[in-house]
């Protein structure tokens, strides 16, 4: 890279529209969308659509809602042209929606092209010249004035050519070529002459689309460029003004919304951004940056995922895991504290609450997306969402001392694999550390006496399995527990109190299961968690106390945990 750029590249120049009214704008309603994936975006790929790639883009567009679709450039290929051939003989177009087509200002090309329009109900034909000084200079070899008279002259060929094929209700389309590079004075010179030759009316209009062929400014230039053309171009009330933003800057889906603002009514672009190096202005992006500002875009995005097979498959282009709204991983936290915060705003939100969740702009639901993926867990993240999986997909609702203990147990794993663990890596973690395979159910009776007063005492008698033998133990307290931790004092020696006790239910019926979590002092030395999960509420209890013990037995000696008890 060059020192001193300035002397390759120069800035782009202000438009100085100092009464500029767009920046205060608020998009209140959706534009008139055109796509452009059969045309610009079909013309970008390495292996352009055959026509069943074609058909199926063209079905889906027509089911996302599309009503103006640039379906090809019929005279560029026999493809192209049979493709629009075989939308018009097999009345594939449904009554609500209009094809668009592309020319250059070329007589052989417009002949063409109104050739493979025979017998269309509607059809929108665009045409195209470059107007951009660098296009005059190098390709067209042209000054302004033959330019002038290249558009009027092949806009008076499109009068004549509808006018032999009245069946059809046309619609003109016409784009002065890299807009984006041309001064304003001179685009606003062809458009008014080439309206001049069309004379559209309010009743029926014309399309201006100005194109920013390459993109060549900050969004906001090109704002002002459009808030100029809205103001100055002739015949205003008769034309439906249209944009068509390229991405070269990245900011095509910024520009396409400040043009929105400066006064265009309609957007060409294509969906997830494809087309011409990098892309058309992504149309997906801006419905549903309007959707979540409570604008209907009148587009349905309900199963983005399915229509981002399709593109994918048309286009034999992958989407990006980043892409706005449809990438793999744009639902997906990893770092702590948003999935912390996730959490807790999913807990707190009812269903007929505004949208306000952090981290999260649009409900995935709304996409076909599933709240399952919003959060992972890899060596950024927390508690949080490890707790989050642990409950949305095993209904294991850990209390907070327990999710910070347990962390201690995924942070070693994370640390030593380094990569994401799932749900299911997880609960395998879950039950490995609190031994919920390993603990077996006691066999207990627990017998209630009459005591004192208001104190009722329990006297619990079971089989504990200790090391390879049964032992039989009995204890006395104020409930089964008490009773148990007694009876283990007596028999093994350990010293248990019971510091915490949380317990819930899993599903629910006769398959329903308890899960206990108890937090215990062992010995006077571990203060740790134990957890049973068994059918009988009491078990748990007793399975947790177990759990809690072998866990303090191997952190006293590790050896020992093969003979810790298991009962
Ligand atoms: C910015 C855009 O996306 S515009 C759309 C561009 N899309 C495409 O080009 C895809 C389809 N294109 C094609 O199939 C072909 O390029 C065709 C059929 C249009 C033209 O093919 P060819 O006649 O073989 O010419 P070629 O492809 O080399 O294009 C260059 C010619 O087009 C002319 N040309 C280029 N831009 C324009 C324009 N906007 N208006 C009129 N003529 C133009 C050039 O002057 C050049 O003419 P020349 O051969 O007399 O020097
Ligand atoms: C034909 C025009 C609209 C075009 O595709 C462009 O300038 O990018």
């Amino acid at each position: 890279m060059l020192k001193q750029p300035q002397a390759k590249y120069r800035a782009f120049a202000p438009i100085g529209l100092k009464d500029r009214t767009w920046p205060d704008a608020v998009l209140t309603k959706a534009p008139i969308w055109l796509s452009t994936d059969l045309r610009d975006g079909n013309q970008a790929l390495v292996e352009p659509m055959d026509i069943a790639r074609k058909m199926r883009m063209f079905e889906t567009l027509v089911a996302i809602g599309f009503k103006e679709i640039e379906v090809g450039f019929p005279s560029a290929s026999q493809v192209e042209f049979d493709f629009v051939r075989k939308l018009i003989e097999e009345d594939r177009i449904p009554d609500d929606v209009t094809i668009q087509v592309l020319t250059q200002a070329r007589d052989h090309l417009i002949t063409r092209t109104f050739e493979s329009l025979q017998g269309a109900p509607r059809a929108i034909v665009h045409l195209y010249n470059a107007v951009a000084p660098i296009m005059r200079r190098v390709v067209l070899g042209m000054d302004e004035d033959q330019i002038v008279e290249l558009a009027t002259t092949h806009a008076r060929m499109f009068n004549e050519c509808a006018a032999k094929q009245p069946e059809t209700q046309w619609t003109f389309q016409y784009s002065p070529e890299m807009f984006s590079g041309t001064d304003l004075a001179f685009s606003k010179r062809v458009v008014d002459a080439v309206t001049e030759v069309w004379q559209p009316t309010p009743e029926h209009k014309c399309i201006v689309n100005l194109p920013s062929t390459v993109e060549h400014s900050t969004p906001n230039i090109f704002a002002d460029m459009i808030e100029w053309m809205h103001r100055h171009l002739a015949r205003r009330d008769a034309i439906v003004l249209s944009v068509h933003p390229h991405n070269d800057r990245g900011t095509g889906t910024a520009a396409g919304e400040f043009a929105l603002m400066a006064g265009a009514d309609r957007l060409e672009g294509c969906l997830f951004g494809n087309g011409e190096r990098t892309g058309n202005l992504d149309l997906v992006n801006i419905a549903l940056n309007l959707y979540t500002q409570g604008v209907s875009p009148e587009l349905d995005f309900s199963n983005i995922d399915e229509i981002r097979v399709v593109v994918e498959q048309c286009n034999q282009i992958p989407v990006h895991p980043r892409h706005p709204y449809v990438g793999d991983l744009v639902y997906t936290s990893f770092s702590g504290s948003h999935q912390d915060a996730i959490k807790k705003a999913f807990a707190a939100r009812k269903d007929d609450d505004l949208w306000d969740m952090p981290y999260l702009p649009i409900d995935p639901k709304d996409v076909g997306r599933s709240y399952e993926a919003v959060i992972r867990v890899n060596s950024q993240s927390g508690k949080g969402g490890m707790a989050y999986l642990l409950e949305s997909e095993y209904g294991i609702e850990m209390p907070r001392r327990l999710q910070m203990e347990f962390m201690q147990a995924v942070q070693r794993v994370m640390d030593v694999a380094g990569k994401e663990l799932t749900a299911a890596d997880l609960y395998a973690l879950f039950e490995r550390e609190y031994g919920l395979k390993t603990v077996q159910a006691l066999q207990h009776r627990v017998i209630e006496e009459e005591g004192e007063g208001a104190a009722a005492s329990v006297v619990l008698r079971g089989d504990l399995p200790w090391g390879g033998e049964i032992r039989r133990i009995e204890g006395r307290g104020n409930g089964p527990i008490d009773a148990f931790i007694q009876a283990l004092a007596e028999s093994t020696g350990h010293a248990i109190r019971v510091i915490d006790y949380h317990q819930h239910a899993i599903g629910a019926g006769a398959d329903a299961q308890a899960v206990a979590y108890l937090e215990l002092r062992v010995d006077d030395r571990h203060t740790l968690f134990g957890v049973g999960i068994d059918p009988n509420i009491v078990s748990a209890s007793l399975k947790a106390i177990v759990s809690g013990l072998a866990r303090a037995r191997a952190r006293n000696a590790p050896s020992a945990q093969s003979d810790t008890v298991a009962a």
